[in-house]
Order: structure tokens, then C-alpha cells, then sequence
């Protein structure tokens, strides 16, 4: 699938947004998880949703991704104006898989892409598909990996390629670099960066990491029930709101 690219994506809203989220409110069990959520994302844009634990994040991914009701909107507008229901792209957060499980990438990528059934050997046709797919995240040598026998990082690997089949308008990740070491977080961050520029999607993910952000995210939403602040990350990591909310004492820094 080619993804058609916007021409004035970039600061601002220029009327090229690729999803626009307006007083977006959910309420689960009778209570208030989020409220005047409001926000956009631009084609090729990377966007990082930070707060506290609680605060929101995954339920709003689950909003975005129709899983849960909400109220306000959210829109989705293509380069050409129109407004069909966007592609997305999901990578939820660290599932673990049993170190003994003998599943292969193969065996789980071919079930998870194609009808074929799991207990028949997988045809060469299918098999060369999956290696492209774990090509486009620099994993085609995972192809015959045991699911269960990947590190944190490969298994985010696969997981991202398998986000990316078919190619999505926005790649949405839960929590990526929880439990992935620095070489891994390195190489993660370094092919989100590479697949948002090869295919021009836009990228939203949750992090607790703020030491990163300023290297990979052109966007920083703090939320915490709804949007406390939005900017480019080091107007955010250093706003009263950022400090307010995980309660950084000024006076202790001498600030
Ligand atoms: N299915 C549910 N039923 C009841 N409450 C829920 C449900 N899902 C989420 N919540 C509540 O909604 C709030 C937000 O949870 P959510 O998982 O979206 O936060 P989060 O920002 O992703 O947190 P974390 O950083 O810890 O992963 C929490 O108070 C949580 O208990």
C-alpha cells in the first residue's frame, strides 16, 4: 500500500492533519478516565503521550483504536481531503510469551496475516511475505526464531513489523521501551524514526522514558485525565505542569 503524503504537514495545524482528537471524554464503569482530550497528529509526525501512571494513555489508545466508547471526536482527514477511517497500526504493551512455547515467528506471523492453517507447513509464497514483512524492521534473521526464545527488544521487533502489515496511516505503541535495554531502545527508536520517514505515517506511542524524548519525538502530550500541556518536548519537560505533575520540588533543585 503507498501512503499518499501531506504537503503541509509539520508545525501547526495547517489543515493537513492526519487525526484530530476534539474534547475527546471517557468514561468507564460510571467514571471519569478522560476529559477535553484534544490534540493533532501530522502525517510523519512522531508524537509522545506521557504521564503518570493512570493518567490515561492506554485507555485513549483504546479509544482512538474504536475498542471503547467516547465522546467528542475523532477525526481522521487523508492528504487528499478525505475522511475515511484511518489504518492503525497497534503494538500493545510488553505481552510475554512462555520461554517454552515452541511457536516461530513464522508460525505466528503467518497466523496473524493469512488464513493458512498453523499445522500444515507454511507454503514458500507465505514465507517470503513474512521475511518482507520482518525486512521492513531489520528482522528478516528472526524469521525461525521460537517466539518464546526472543529478548525483549527482537520481540518488539516482530511485533512492530507485524503492525505494519498492511502499511498503517498511524502506528500507534504502547509502552515500547518498557523492559528493553539501551541498545535495544537505540535501535528501536532509531526505525521508528526510519519508518515514519520511509513511509510517512505518523507515529503516536506512551513512554515513561524522558531522557529520549527530545532526540525522537517532534511532540510531547503530558495528559493526565485530560491535556495538561502539548509542545515540542523540551517546552513540555520543562512547564510548571510537567513539574506539578511528577512533582518536582523547585526549591530542591535550586531553581
Ligand atoms: N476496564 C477498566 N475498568 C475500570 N477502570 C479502568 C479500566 N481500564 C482502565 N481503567 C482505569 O482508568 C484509569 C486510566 O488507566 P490507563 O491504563 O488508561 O492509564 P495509563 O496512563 O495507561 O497507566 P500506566 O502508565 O500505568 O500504564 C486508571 O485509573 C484505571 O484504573
Amino acid at each position: 500500500m503507498s501512503v499518499q503524503k501531506h504537503q503541509n504537514a509539520g508545525e501547526g495545524c495547517t489543515g493537513a492533519c492526519c487525526l484530530r482528537l476534539d474534547k475527546l471524554g471517557v468514561d468507564i464503569g460510571g467514571d471519569s478516565i478522560l476529559h477535553d482530550v484534544s490534540f493533532h497528529l501530522h502525517c510523519g509526525e512522531i508524537v509522545a503521550l506521557i504521564g503518570p501512571n493512570g493518567a490515561g494513555k492506554s485507555s485513549l489508545f483504546r479509544a482512538i483504536l474504536g475498542q471503547i466508547g467516547h465522546t467528542g471526536s475523532i477525526d481522521f482527514q487523508q492528504a487528499g481531503g478525505s475522511r475515511t477511517r484511518p489504518l492503525i497500526g497497534y503494538v500493545p504493551q510488553s505481552p510475554s510469551f512462555d520461554r517454552g512455547d515452541p511457536v516461530s515467528v513464522l508460525d505466528f506471523f503467518a497466523a496473524a496475516i493469512s488464513d493458512w492453517p498453523v499445522f500444515l507447513p507454511t507454503p514458500r509464497r507465505l514465507r517470503e511475505r513474512v521475511r518482507g514483512c520482518l525486512e521492513r524492521v531489520h528482522g528478516a534473521s528472526l524469521i525461525d526464531k521460537r517466539l518464546g526464545a526472543l529478548s525483549g527488544g527482537e520481540l518488539q521487533r516482530v511485533l512492530l513489523a507485524l503492525a505494519l502489515e498492511p502499511l498503517p496511516h498511524i502506528l500507534i505503541l504502547d509502552e515500547p521501551l518498557s523492559g528493553v535495554d539501551i541498545d535495544g531502545e537505540r535501535q528501536l527508536l532509531d526505525m521508528l524514526d526510519e519508518i515514519r520517514r520511509s513511509y510517512d505515517l505518523s507515529i503516536l506511542l506512551s513512554t515513561h522514558d524522558f531522557a529520549t524524548l527530545e532526540q525522537f519525538a517532534d511532540k510531547v502530550v503530558l495528559l493526565k485525565s485530560s491535556v495538561l500541556r502539548v509542545g515540542p518536548p523540551r517546552e513540555v519537560l520543562t512547564s510548571p505542569e510537567f513539574r506539578e505533575v511528577f512533582h518536582l520540588d523547585l526549591r530542591k533543585e535550586g531553581m
